[in-house]
């Protein structure tokens, strides 16, 4: 065990009301929007496949010629009403925004730089209408801030000088008075979603990451963090030098998905894009193009282990949306309308991961969520249950698909027989589990 000073600030499960409601909203919006939007992947005529928002970083621009881009920033068609209302239609219960990317620009108006909003020919302050729009939809708020800015004279990458050591306190300095004005300024802020902190300055400002999530959280009690702002003294990030996670969820799940219950121990969240690699708005997507089916499946993947996904969506420079996005928030709504119960407030179920897809549950719920995604070529969907859990009912949630039969196959094992079932999306399937044996289920048949 390693003495560590400046690891966790909070407990490694929070139980208060705000983190609570963190787990239940389970689904959240991401949005990647800046000056990236404006060249969308391209540069002085040449495509770069690389994501849209590191293309200052693909085709080597100087940043004087970067921060030009400031100049033309103008989106007449910026209506956080309408991202709102679509947000509520896909049925994600938060959002989380790029109030500053790596790129320095900030949608805000911010008095510790002249790299924002105020210096555009839109000039007018983006994230009040935003955080109006979205609390009134009743989704939660949470700001994207790089820590990464290519922007600001005082970032380092690494501390190799005194000089360095002087720059960066600096830019420490620049960082702090910047999240504090976000709380300010915007107080139903429900936490930040803080990235760029894998360079080796921040890593050796364990003690300044430490208290920076203190004092944000003295500012606004109840504040959610993620675990990728911090680092210990050890330059330990996301858990401490003795495996302690700092931060309120681990977020280190970036376009990719855990695969057992190794991560249930803390709270978790996966963000995921599109295309295979594109947070910022990119002309022309390459390569493959997530189906709605997919990123479902993906969603109920988290719940299962019982994290959050957050589906990230990339506005075009005028603050018009893909039809891509357009589709993803048709389709997801919809299944969301019919199936959202299995997702909301559930959590891992305790069963033995099956073929056929994932249980979720609501925590201390009778009813277990079977969210079906590949139907068996028997047509028969397993369900193993611990020796003292019996099925005393079964039904489809919503519309029935088909007439199911159970069968009891082993010592608390099962088939649902789904007989004969049309399905273009994963369907769920409702089970009660008792723990006593009485007619459980087996004879439900003999009653109609
Ligand atoms: C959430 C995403 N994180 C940003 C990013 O730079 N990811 C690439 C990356 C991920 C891990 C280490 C270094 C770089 C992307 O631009 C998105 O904002």
């Amino acid at each position: 065990k390693k003495e560590v000073q400046y690891g966790p600030v909070s407990p490694e499960k929070r139980t208060d009301p705000a983190m609570e409601k963190w787990r239940d909203n389970r689904f959240g919006q991401f949005i990647h929007w800046g000056l990236y939007a404006i060249p969308a992947g391209y540069w002085k005529g040449k495509y770069y496949k690389g994501a849209a928002e590191w293309l200052k970083s693909w085709a080597k621009v100087p940043m004087n010629e970067w921060a030009k881009l400031a100049e033309e920033f103008n989106p007449e068609q910026y209506d956080p009403e309408e991202w709102a209302s679509m947000a509520k239609q896909m049925g994600a219960r938060y959002v989380v925004l790029t109030t500053k990317h790596h790129e320095g620009f900030c949608l805000w108006p911010s008095q510790y730089t002249d790299f924002d909003i105020s210096n555009t020919p839109y000039q007018k302050d983006l994230l009040k209408p935003f955080v109006e729009a979205y609390n009134k939809a009743g989704i939660d708020v949470y700001f994207y801030y790089s820590v990464l800015d290519w922007y600001h004279p005082d970032w380092r990458y690494a501390l190799k000088s005194e000089e360095d050591k002087q720059a960066f306190e600096r830019f420490k300095t620049f960082t702090k008075n910047q999240l504090s004005e976000l709380i300010e300024r915007y107080p139903s802020v429900k936490g930040f979603w803080f990235d760029g902190t894998w360079d080796a300055s921040w890593k050796a400002s364990g003690q300044f990451s430490y208290e920076l999530e203190k004092h944000m959280k003295q500012l606004k009690p109840g504040l959610i963090i993620n675990s990728r702002m911090r680092a210990d003294e050890w330059g330990s990030r996301h858990f401490d030098s003795n495996g302690q996670m700092m931060g309120d969820y681990a977020s280190g799940w970036e376009r990719k998905l855990p695969t057992d219950t190794s991560v249930l121990h803390n709270d978790w969240e996966a963000c995921m894009t599109v295309p295979e690699n594109q947070w910022g708005y990119h002309k022309n997507w390459e390569g493959h193009v997530k189906t709605p089916t997919e990123l479902i499946e993906m969603m109920v993947r988290c719940t299962a282990l019982s994290g959050n996904f957050l589906l990230n969506f990339g506005p075009k420079e005028d603050g018009s949306i893909r039809e891509e996005e357009q589709l993803l928030v048709k389709e997801i709504g919809n299944w969301m309308e019919q199936y959202g119960n299995a997702i909301y407030n559930c959590a891992y179920a305790g069963l033995e991961k099956q073929d056929w897809g994932y249980f979720t549950r609501e925590p201390g719920s009778k009813t277990v969520n079977m969210v079906v995604c590949n139907i068996p070529v028997n047509k028969a969907l397993r369900i193993q249950l611990p020796k003292n859990l019996f099925i005393q009912h079964y039904e489809y949630m919503g519309k029935p698909l088909s007439k199911l039969t159970l069968e009891e196959i082993g010592k608390n094992e099962y088939f649902i027989h789904l007989g004969k079932v049309k399905t273009k999306q994963p369907f769920v399937i409702n089970i009660q589990l008792t723990s006593e044996k009485t007619d459980n289920g087996l004879y439900q048949k003999a009653k109609t």
